[in-house]
């Protein structure tokens, strides 16, 4: 089976991005990364890409007048790949309906929240200011909803007593660098058979996957 080949789309660090990129290269993942692409010049996940050989893009939204107008140019940068997996590693935009379908169910996205909860942004300052005693992180495919796809695999950490957004969102990440590579790795396993028994993404049809909750 050919590795399963995967876009990448960023928008800062690139902190999840190296997670796969570490674990294709540990040969836990097989599958290649085609390319990466943000929507911003300044993202320090294009270093780690290029460090690792990696094709990099940068498609600013500032160029663009309209979301649509965007979407339309990342839809055709992305399609020339011909990905069987988009992965959102911190991509911070909302995608439009035409594009989210264009990939659906082979789009995925990690959000810092126990979806449902906190869709959206600054989620760990949501949890607490809610007073959560428990947050956590998701992996999910992408939808027209935003943050509303399916999930597949989710982690939780314990908030603490003095923690700020910062120190929850440090342990997230530490979880999120666990269950992006996951769920990346399931994926390029299952994809024959997704391709095969969900050539029309049906939500319903996913299989059941339990959370993965750290001890
Ligand atoms: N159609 C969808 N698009 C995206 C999804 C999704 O599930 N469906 N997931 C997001 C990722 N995300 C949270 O996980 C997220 C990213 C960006 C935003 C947002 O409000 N973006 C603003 C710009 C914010 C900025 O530039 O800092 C915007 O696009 O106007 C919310 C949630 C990726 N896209
Ligand atoms: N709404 C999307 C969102 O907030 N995603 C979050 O952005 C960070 C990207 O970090 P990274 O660039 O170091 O991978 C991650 O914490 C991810 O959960």
């Amino acid at each position: 089976m050919t590795p399963c080949r995967l876009v990448v789309l960023i928008s800062g660090s690139g902190s999840n991005l190296q997670a796969i990129i570490d674990a294709c290269a540990r040969g836990e993942i097989k599958a290649e990364i085609a390319a990466v692409i943000s929507n911003k010049a300044d993202a320090y996940g294009l270093e780690r890409a290029k460090n690792a050989g990696i094709q990099t893009r940068v498609l600013s939204h500032k160029d663009f007048d309209s979301r649509e107008a965007y979407d339309a140019e990342l839809m055709d940068i992305i399609d020339n790949f011909e990905p069987n997996l988009v992965v959102l590693a911190g991509f911070m935009r909302i995608l439009t309906p035409s594009l989210v379908q264009k990939f659906k169910g082979k789009m995925l996205n990690i959000h810092p929240s126990l979806l449902p909860k906190y869709q959206g942004l600054n989620t760990h300052q949501r949890a607490i200011d809610a007073k959560d005693d428990v947050h956590g992180v998701s992996v999910h495919f992408v939808t027209e909803e935003l943050d509303g796809g399916p999930v597949v695999l989710q982690a939780k950490v314990p908030v603490l007593e003095n923690d700020t957004a910062e120190t929850l969102a440090q342990r997230v990440h530490q979880q999120e660098h666990i269950i992006y590579p996951l769920v990346v790795k399931w994926f390029s396993e299952q994809r024959l058979k997704m391709e095969a028994d969900y050539a029309v993404f049906d939500e319903k049809k996913l299989p059941a996957h339990g959370a993965h909750y750290p001890e």
